[in-house]
């Protein structure tokens, strides 16, 4: 199997480049200057140039707060320039895996959110996702769309890798508590998005063709957790194997003002991509286990 995922240096694009071998398939990885999502014409030429049989739809506008200070900029790369991802799939006449986001919602379920309630967004990233979801199913009826949260790996900036940073030069850190979610390592949605592109690609000729693999499905790390309670199992799994560690003060998020607003509950619900595709994502402490020594281990 040959995978076009969009962008370059994300970190769900860095760990399907780096599964790619695990699982046998080839990954390209397609990015600016040759992909710009911001740019809808050159997406065809350039997905098509990579011959591929699965297209991923990584590559977004992930900056939350800095969206609300350009909207129109989010939205056309994650409304339009998704929708003409997934047109590019179906030009090609293969299936497209698009990632999406928990802020989707407005967060005030008081249970894990299920593929089939109610959207609502709060912030502009969050709409910008949103009209991503309806143009990615629009343009192409051969698509799974993984709304995932939280996401961290051995790449890029993410959460653990800000509190490692903190932690190395501080005794203790304010960290919100009254937000909940489910963490999930970049590492396991590659592995998840192999699998569904198998699913969606075995699935293809009128006599195997199953519609209960496409649509919206919910994809985090197994359990759930708060940011603050996140960032005590970061410093305790470190301090347990020599990293920095550092004591975490729990706040509420009125405590900490951002430019966007987050959902306080992200819980997403699983179920449906365990039964329709036998994919379950491991338990979110072993995955932010692992990325923790990885990272001691490359700055020791
Ligand atoms: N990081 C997170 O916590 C979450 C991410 N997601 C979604 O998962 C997907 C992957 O996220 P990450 O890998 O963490 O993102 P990332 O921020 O690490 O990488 C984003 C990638 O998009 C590329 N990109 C940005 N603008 C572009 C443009 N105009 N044209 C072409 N490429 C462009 C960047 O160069 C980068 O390669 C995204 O769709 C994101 O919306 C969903 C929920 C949470």
């Amino acid at each position: 199997m040959r995978i076009a995922v969009t962008g370059r240096e994300g970190q769900v694009v860095q760990s399907l480049i780096e599964r790619a071998a695990h699982h046998g398939v080839t990954v390209v990885a397609v990015g600016r200057p040759a992909l710009d999502l911001a740019r809808p014409e050159t997406v065809l030429p350039a997905l098509r140039d990579a011959a591929p049989d699965l297209v991923v739809s990584a590559a977004a506008y992930t900056a939350v707060d800095k969206a609300e200070s350009e909207p129109e900029l989010a939205e056309r790369i994650n409304g339009a320039g998704a929708g003409a991802v997934a047109a590019a799939a179906a030009a090609i006449g293969v299936p497209v895996v698009h990632l999406s986001t928990d802020y989707v919602f407005d967060g005030t379920l008081d249970r894990p959110y299920r593929e089939d309630d109610p959207t609502g967004p709060i912030g502009a990233y969050g709409r910008s996702k949103l009209s991503g979801e309806r143009a990615v199913a629009a343009a192409n009826p051969d698509h799974a769309i993984l709304r995932t949260a939280w996401v961290y790996s051995p790449f890029g900036a993410n959460f653990i890798k800000t509190m490692l940073r903190v932690g190395a030069t501080r005794d203790e850190l304010t960290v919100v508590a009254d937000q909940q979610g489910c963490p999930t390592a970049a590492l396991d949605i590659a592995d998840a998005v192999i699998a569904v592109g198998r699913n969606l690609i075995a699935s293809r000729n009128e006599a195997s063709r199953d519609e209960a693999l496409r649509g919206v499905f919910h994809m985090t790390g197994s359990g759930s957790t708060n940011w603050a309670e996140f960032a005590s199992t970061i410093f305790s799994i470190s301090a347990r194997h020599g990293g920095p560690e550092a004591r975490v003060r729990p706040i509420t998020t009125a405590e900490y003002p951002t430019p966007a607003r987050r959902p306080a509950n992200s819980r997403l619900d699983g179920t449906k991509l365990t039964r329709v595709h036998g994919v379950t994502l491991p338990d979110w402490r072993l995955s932010t286990e692992r990325c923790i020594l990885r990272l001691l281990a490359a700055a020791a």
